[in-house]
Parts: C-alpha cells; sequence; structure tokens
C-alpha cells in the first residue's frame, strides 16, 4: 500500500528548476532507498515530504503530494502536526546541548505531556527503539554531546521516535560514521520497518543494496527509474541506471 504518493512533482529554487515532474509511489512499513550521483536532488526531494523545503526562501513547488488522503501542500493542512507525523533524521547528528533524557522528552514535553511518569516511560520506549537504552540508561541526565557519533545518530533517531510519527526521512545518516556505527544503524534501520515507512538518501549503492526494499535513482532532478531493489542492482531497465549502479559513472 503506498503511504505516500507524489504525482507530477516540479520544484524550482527561483529560476532553477531542481525537480522535473517526479511521480513516486512510497510503499509503507518498507524502507525506499533515494540514490544518484551528486546535485541530482535526492535531499530537495526528501525534504519536500515534510515540507522542509518551506523554510528556504524562493522555493516554488507544483504537483501533488498525498499522505494517505491527506493532500501535505494544501493550504489548510498543518505544517507543525504534518511534521510529527514525518519526523526528519540529518547528516550529521544533531542532539541538543542538554541531557540525553531532555533530548528525547522535549517534543513530547513541548506538546503537553506533563506527567514525569508519562515521560520517562516515552523516554525509555524511544531509546530502546533506538537500540540505545542499554547503553545510556545509566547516564540519562549526562550530556548528549558526551555520546560517540553514532550514538548520537541513535539519539536523534530516538528523538524523531518520541513523537510517534509514522514516517522518517534519513538524509545520509551514516555519512559521519564509521563501519561499526554504521552497521548499528543499518540493523536498526531493519528493525524499525516493521513499524515505521522509511525513506532514506544514500550515497552508498551498498547501504542502499543491504537496507532498501525498494530504490529510486534520481539524475539531475528527474526520477529515471524506481523499482525493487534487487531489480535495480541487477536488471535495471534503463541504461543509465545500469552505468549507475555498475560505477560506470556518478
Ligand atoms: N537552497 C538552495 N538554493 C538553490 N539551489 C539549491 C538549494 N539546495 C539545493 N540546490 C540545488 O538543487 C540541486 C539538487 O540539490 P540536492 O542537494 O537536492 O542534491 P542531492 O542529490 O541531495 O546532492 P548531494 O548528494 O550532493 O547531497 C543542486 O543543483 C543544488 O545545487
Amino acid at each position: 500500500m503506498a503511504k505516500i504518493s507524489v504525482k507530477n512533482l516540479d520544484l524550482y529554487y527561483g529560476e532553477f528548476k531542481a525537480l522535473k515532474n517526479i511521480n513516486i509511489d512510497i510503499q509503507e512499513k518498507k524502507v525506499t532507498a533515494l540514490i544518484g550521483p551528486s546535485g541530482c536532488g535526492k535531499s530537495t526531494f526528501l525534504r519536500t515530504l515534510n515540507r522542509m523545503n518551506d523554510l528556504i526562501d524562493g522555493v516554488r513547488i507544483e504537483g501533488e503530494i498525498k499522505l494517505e488522503e491527506d493532500n501535505i501542500y494544501h493550504k489548510d493542512i498543518d505544517v507543525v502536526a504534518l511534521r510529527r507525523r514525518i519526523g526528519m533524521v540529518f547528516q550529521k547528528a544533531n542532539p541538543f546541548p542538554k541531557s540525553i533524557y531532555e533530548n528525547v522528552a522535549y517534543g513530547p514535553r513541548r506538546y503537553g505531556v506533563k506527567n514525569k511518569s508519562e515521560l520517562d516511560e516515552i523516554v525509555e520506549k524511544s531509546l530502546r527503539k533506538a537500540a540505545l537504552w542499554d547503553e545510556v540508561k545509566d547516564r540519562l541526565n549526562k550530556s548528549a554531546l558526551g555520546l560517540s557519533g553514532g550514538q548520537q545518530q541513535r539519539l536523534c533517531i530516538a528523538r524523531a521516535l518520541a513523537m510517534e510519527p509514522e514516517v522518517l526521512l534519513m538524509d545520509e545518516p551514516t555519512s559521519a560514521l564509521d563501519p561499526i556505527a554504521t552497521a548499528k544503524i543499518e540493523e536498526l534501520i531493519t528493525e524499525l520497518k516493521k513499524d515505521y515507512t522509511i525513506v532514506i538518501v544514500t550515497h552508498s549503492m551498498q547501504q542502499a543494496a543491504r537496507i532498501s526494499d525498494e530504490t529510486a535513482f534520481f539524475l539531475m532532478g528527474e526520477l529515471i527509474e524506481m523499482d525493487q531493489t534487487q531489480k535495480i542492482f541487477t536488471t535495471p531497465r534503463d541504461q543509465r541506471t545500469e552505468d549507475y549502479v555498475t560505477g560506470r559513472f556518478g
């Protein structure tokens, strides 16, 4: 089933057309990988899904994106509520300079959860889901900035999960991490897709092949091809996809 459905999407930065007539269905509770050479529009596309591009001056968007039945660019949509439903994790882990506990409790508290035991429960549940609880349970009140890079990234995932999103957007979440920390995040993503729909931008084709169910290949603002990951990496339909996944360009 399509969780997000994108129809005839164009995006302009001023005069520059960065996305050209994109049509994609993103499947519920699957991992969808976005791949393609630098500058092809992967991050721009990812950001259209929870309207993060709204924050950039001069951006114009045409076309339609639906989250289930809701048109997310409809003028009456509550963007804050939308971003609760579609959470995001960035390339560089960006914990707040606060305690581990406060990083996770921050969002729920802002949305009105005041009760301490309720917050404790959300914090524990989110950290467990992010496979971080065992490593931090004895130092919840220590600064998040004292964690390793990989732990910080899992904390950012826990912070996103605390908002109980339906979709998680990840923009190159492991590109700043070593292989062991990367493997942990990949394992976590595979676990999380049981409950969440995940869209991940990655520069690593090995990573896309390891963790995603569907892969979309972008080139110069166009979606060239999208299919089951295995198909994209073994028998793609388009010559340009084949050239890219076999390393002949990019
Ligand atoms: N804020 C912006 N203003 C103007 N142009 C932008 C802006 N952000 C991105 N672009 C342009 O849009 C195009 C797509 O950029 P985008 O960052 O989405 O590509 P990408 O595939 O994610 O690249 P990378 O893999 O290097 O992160 C590029 O030509 C880029 O220069």
